[in-house]
């Protein structure tokens, strides 16, 4: 997005609130919003105002600092415990992309450490805004490190919104496009749009187009069509969580992985290391149902019929051996995974 754009999701010093672009409005209508309250902010999550796996992050630890700001109390320990049930509150809105709860966590080790509420609050948006700035970095750098996967020129597929809108800015998959973009690349990229919201039609489309991005809309059951007419050099996505096992991501991911490999055509993943979650494994993971509303309508328009039962996961887990690469702020983590992933608990235990 243009420099002189807002972040997607933002800390407003001035009022003790959250400011946002709201996704679900895109791509008719450009609004930005704002939260005063954690009940506004769970209800923007689960509606997908704010959406995308890394501001969720920054979404959750701003949440963190506005149930803090906002709290009347003058104990302490009162203090403590009335901010982590808002932070738990907030986790339970979106149970599949880790960031979410990674962002909580953040935020509220941080009041864990305060000796007042006062300083309890100020840590809280100090961590709430470090996490967003530190994602800026880590995209940027994520960025570099996966536009030299990519060829002098070519075309590739994403599928999602893993932009400059799920981040602060810049994007993880969209990220590395920018990046190879930036480094004078030629690069052409298929959206597919991404059913049942459509994140790729609304979202990234409308990112891609704006920064001047080669962009070309496709329904999401073309792409095996496409690789199998050569149209297709490579596919990047974004995660919601990397387990031991398996890249979760959205619903769809999994077949684009599935069709890659049987055309040879490269399947990566971009993601920070806040999206890993290395303790545990595909089955452990909790993956999001969503409304049957979201299938069978299409604004006012009827898709299905009433009584037709349905099955709406949000998400779906790709195994690792699909996975060709996956792009960190680390650098560029290859087969066999196992090994690859001992640098990242690094990672993720520095954090802490
Ligand atoms: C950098 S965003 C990575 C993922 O969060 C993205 O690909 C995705 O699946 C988002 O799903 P959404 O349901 O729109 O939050």
């Amino acid at each position: 997005m243009p420099e002189s754009e807002p972040y997607t999701v933002a800390w407003e010093a001035e009022t003790g609130s959250i400011v946002y672009i709201d996704q679900t409005l895109l791509p008719g209508r450009y609004e930005v919003m704002r939260c005063t309250t954690t009940t506004d902010l769970a209800r923007a999550i689960r509606r997908l105002e704010i959406r995308g796996a890394p501001a969720l992050g920054i979404a959750g630890a701003m949440g963190v600092a506005l149930a803090a700001v906002r709290s009347t109390a003058t104990d302490l320990d009162r203090f403590q415990d009335e901010v982590r049930r808002a932070g738990d509150f907030l986790k339970s809105t979106r149970p599949t992309a880790v960031n979410l709860a990674w962002g909580i966590d953040r935020a509220i080790r941080k009041i864990a450490m305060a000796a007042s509420v006062d300083e309890a609050k100020a840590l809280a948006v100090a961590e709430a805004n470090a996490v967003a700035e530190e994602d800026e970095l880590t995209c940027r750098r994520l960025g570099g490190f996966g536009a030299e996967l990519f060829a002098d020129d070519c075309t590739v597929l994403t599928h999602c919104n893993a932009g400059a809108l799920a981040c602060r800015c810049w994007g993880t998959a969209l990220g590395v496009i920018r990046s190879a973009v930036a480094a004078g690349k030629n690069v052409r990229v298929i959206s597919c749009e991404t059913r049942p919201l459509n994140q790729g039609s609304r979202l990234t489309c409308w990112e891609l187009a704006r920064d001047g991005i080669d962009v070309t809309l496709i329904p999401d059951s073309s792409a095996a069509y496409l690789m199998r007419k050569g149209k297709i050099d490579l596919v990047i996505v974004g995660a919601d969580r990397i387990t031991q096992d398996a890249v979760f991501n959205k619903i769809g991911t999994y077949m684009h992985a599935v069709a890659a490999r049987h055309h040879g055509i490269p399947f990566y993943v971009a993601a920070p290391v806040s999206t890993f979650d290395l303790s545990r494994r595909e089955a452990e993971i909790t993956v999001e149902e969503r409304g049957r509303e979201e299938l069978a309508w299409c604004g006012e328009r009827k898709l299905a019929p009433d009584d037709v039962k349905v099955l709406n996961y949000a998400f779906d887990a790709t195994p690792l051996d699909l996975v060709d690469a996956i792009v960190t702020e680390v650098g560029v983590l290859r087969p066999p995974y196992a090994a690859s992933f001992r640098f990242i608990r690094t990672g993720e235990e520095s954090r802490r």
